[in-house]
């Protein structure tokens, strides 16, 4: 599938309907994450129409860096990229991609700078393989995957009843606990990609905590697993959960219909996690995912904590 940004069109060439266009959104999302499709499954059609279409956005911004054509990505690709995502907040859409974009922002008020800090996220995959300390993984972590969670509570809502001040003139949105949940799915996606990564030269967990453990860049490199490993995973994981459970605490200000999709969605990414554990925390010569039944297993405790807990 061509997800690469194109050229603009000729006034002549004409682009994809809207429904053709989601329906290419919907293929897109059920191929590069199931964990996601799955999520949107249980969102009413019109939110997860939207989300496929933020979803495929985020995937070609991602696949500019991450992507079969990443070893031709400049600065310049991204400006460009950038100057399609202007004429898509115009209402000018660029390709067959773009045209549910223009249609969610019709129907969602979402705000472009969280697009904006996504590519700035990527320029930063551009400049630096190495980060120092937590600190700046987090704002990493922020830029690619916390946007994505301040685009998707735009389209999902927050619940009426949560408007417990009369004199407040908007809904209190859940911006930090959203954030989180970006930061969490990004720190466990960058633990269960350690060898696709490393392979790749670049290695994302921290400098410091690799010093901590007195494990060394050359060892990750050579995908040693021993004690120090282990003891290193171990901390990650936990600080991965950290973020999980801030999020959970603002899944309950989000309206009703949004509240099962998003506990499902963390829990599915969560149990990344477990099977990192489970495979003794070989993640270079391993995988870690989740199979389609283990994931079907987390929707019925995410029924519940959505409309009980
Ligand atoms: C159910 C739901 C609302 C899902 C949101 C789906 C969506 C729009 C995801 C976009 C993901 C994406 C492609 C981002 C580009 C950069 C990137 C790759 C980020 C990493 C994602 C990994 O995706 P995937 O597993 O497909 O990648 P692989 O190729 O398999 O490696 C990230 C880990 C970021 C994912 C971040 C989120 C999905 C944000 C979640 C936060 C919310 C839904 C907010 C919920 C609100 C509250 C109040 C908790
Ligand atoms: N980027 C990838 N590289 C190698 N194998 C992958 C990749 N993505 C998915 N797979 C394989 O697809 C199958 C399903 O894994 P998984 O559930 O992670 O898929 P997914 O669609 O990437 O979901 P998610 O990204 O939400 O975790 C597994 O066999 C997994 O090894
Ligand atoms: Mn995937």
């Amino acid at each position: 599938m061509l997800l690469q940004p194109t050229t603009p069109v000729s006034p002549a060439s004409v682009l994809a309907s809207v429904d053709a266009s989601y329906e290419r959104c919907r293929q897109i999302t059920a191929k590069y994450s199931k964990t996601f499709y799955m999520g949107t499954m249980l969102m009413s059609e019109v939110k997860r129409r939207a989300i496929w279409a933020i979803y495929v956005w985020c995937r070609r911004t991602d696949e500019l860096v991450d992507g079969p054509s990443a070893e031709f990505t400049t600065e310049a690709t991204l400006d460009d990229w950038e100057a399609q995502l202007e004429s898509v907040f115009a209402g000018r859409p660029r390709d067959d991609y773009d045209v549910a974009m223009v249609d969610a922002l019709e129907h969602f008020a979402l705000d472009i700078q969280p697009f904006r800090d996504m590519i700035a996220g990527q320029r930063m995959d551009l400049q630096c393989s190495r980060y120092e300390t937590f600190e700046d993984l987090k704002l990493y972590c922020y830029r690619v995957a916390g946007t994505v969670g301040l685009m998707s509570t735009v389209v999902m809502g927050v619940d009426p009843e949560y408007n417990t001040a009369p004199w407040a003139s908007a809904l209190p949105c859940p911006t930090e606990e959203a954030i989180a949940l970006g930061i969490a799915n990004q720190l466990t996606n960058i633990l269960r990609d350690v060898g696709e990564d490393a392979r790749r030269g670049r290695i994302y967990l921290p400098l410091e905590d690799l010093e901590l453990f007195k494990y060394s860049e050359e060892d990750l490199i050579n995908g040693v697993i021993d004690e120090r490993w282990q003891a290193l995973m171990r901390f990650q994981i936990q600080r991965a959960l950290k973020f999980y459970r801030q999020a959970e605490g603002g899944i309950s200000v989000l309206s009703p219909d949004a509240r099962w999709p998003v506990w499902s969605a963390l829990m599915l990414y969560r149990k990344i996690l477990d099977v990192i554990a489970e495979n003794q925390y070989d993640v270079f010569n391993r995988r870690a995912f989740v199979p389609t039944v283990r994931k079907l297993l987390c929707l019925p405790p995410a029924l519940l904590r959505a409309r009980v807990l």
